[in-house]
């Protein structure tokens, strides 16, 4: 399908003050690139949607895609919310509840300006691109919150947005419907070329989603890059707590990933072509460490070298290096103290994680997670 709009790279520099609170961020997000901004509660992060999207204008900035200027406040230009050209998917579809699926996501190319019957034909196709066109015919109230949403992705972008938001846009879904609906996110961001800004609490979102990362701490960037990167070595406390996942990169097979040093096996949390980028996720306290790679084992056997060992609570938490992704310590398992004493663990040692394939989830892989 062809693009009309989004080809073009969004950068803001926006400045705000409210009491107790400032927001002062400058980003650029580059077509098709997906950014995906994470921290905690009362960052920022829905200011900085309301600022790009305009329900709220900051006292100092500028937002330009390519060269159109949607807010310029040395210039006195603020162009209102319904002028700029934003796709919005936010936590709740927010369908129109007396129109069709059909006919919500008709509503944007119609406003627009198209005939009735051009506008339908763009929504079929954009309901078919989101796996929803046997929803056509269906009012919102009929539809689950996986289907709703995905009708809401193609309402979004059939209006043909500049740039596209979402914002928490998996939270308000079941545990079975978000892999879904974050799987089809990944498929659809890929193949088009808008610049995309994602707020998510999810970390698994920005691997799976996001090509970089932005932590926003008190209304500031703490810090940013590619994702992988970020979360491997995180800076901000907020990051380090949020990326405490096991990710490792490689490439989609039958029941697992393929890496440099032999396939992980586990299961497949959401749809991922074999051949493609995925990464196997797995939690610190899933992982049991072996001085020997247990042969003959159904479980996947890593080889590292221990970096550091850090009390956690009741756990001893070990971070260690993996040959196959590099020098830095990316991986963590957390074990009690008597397991370290057991195996006499000290940084340095080489050794293996061993972890269950039951315990190993396989999802797509953003860009931005398998290259540092
Ligand atoms: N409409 C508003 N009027 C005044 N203050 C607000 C308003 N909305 C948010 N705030 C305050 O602005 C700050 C930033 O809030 P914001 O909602 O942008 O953070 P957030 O990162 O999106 O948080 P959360 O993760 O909880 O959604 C907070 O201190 C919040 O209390």
């Amino acid at each position: 399908m062809t693009e009309r709009a989004g080809e073009a790279a969004m950068l803001a520099d926006v400045a705000l003050r409210r009491a107790g609170f400032g927001l002062d961020v400058t980003c650029t997000v580059a077509p098709g690139e997906v950014v995906a901004v994470l921290g905690p509660n009362g960052a920022g992060k829905s200011t900085l949607l309301s600022a790009l999207s305009g329900l709220v204008r900051p006292e100092r900035g500028r937002i330009a895609l390519g060269d159109r200027v949607w807010l310029d406040t040395d210039h006195n230009v603020d162009l209102p919310a319904h002028r700029r050209g934003v796709g919005l998917l936010a936590q709740n579809a927010l369908l129109f509840p007396y129109l069709s699926a059909l006919d919500n996501v008709a509503f944007g190319p119609r406003a627009a300006g198209a005939g009735k019957r051009t506008a339908r034909t763009i929504a079929e196709r954009w309901l078919a691109r989101v796996d929803a066109a046997d929803l056509a015919g269906h009012r919102p109230g009929r539809l689950s919150g996986g289907q709703a949403q995905r009708v809401a992705l193609a309402r979004a972008l059939a209006a043909d947005p500049e740039l596209l938001l979402l914002d928490e846009p998996l939270a308000a879904l079941d545990v079975d419907a978000a892999p879904a609906l974050r799987g089809l996110l990944h498929r659809v961001l890929r193949s088009q070329h808008r610049p995309t800004v994602l707020v998510t609490h999810d970390v698994l979102d920005a691997v799976v989603l996001a090509d970089r990362v932005l932590v926003l701490v008190d209304g500031r960037i703490a810090e940013q890059g590619p994702t992988r990167a970020v979360l491997a070595r995180p800076r901000a406390a907020f990051t380090a707590r949020i990326a405490g996942l096991n990710l490792v990169p490689g490439i989609a097979e039958e029941e697992g990933i393929k890496t440099g040093e032999g396939v992980i096996s586990g299961r497949i949390a959401e749809p991922v072509e074999q051949g493609e980028a995925a990464a196997a996720v797995f939690a610190p306290s899933a992982v049991a460490v072996h001085r020997e790679c247990p042969h003959g084992s159904p479980r996947n056997a890593l080889r590292v070298r221990l970096a550091g060992l850090e009390p956690r609570g009741d756990v001893i938490r070990l971070r260690a290096a993996a040959r196959l992704m590099g020098e830095d310590p990316v991986l963590a398992a957390d074990v009690t103290p008597a397991a370290v004493a057991d195996l006499g663990l000290a940084a340095g040692d080489e050794v293996f994680f061993v972890v269950k394939a039951t315990e190993v989830a396989i999802h797509p892989a953003s860009g931005g997670s398998s290259s540092p």
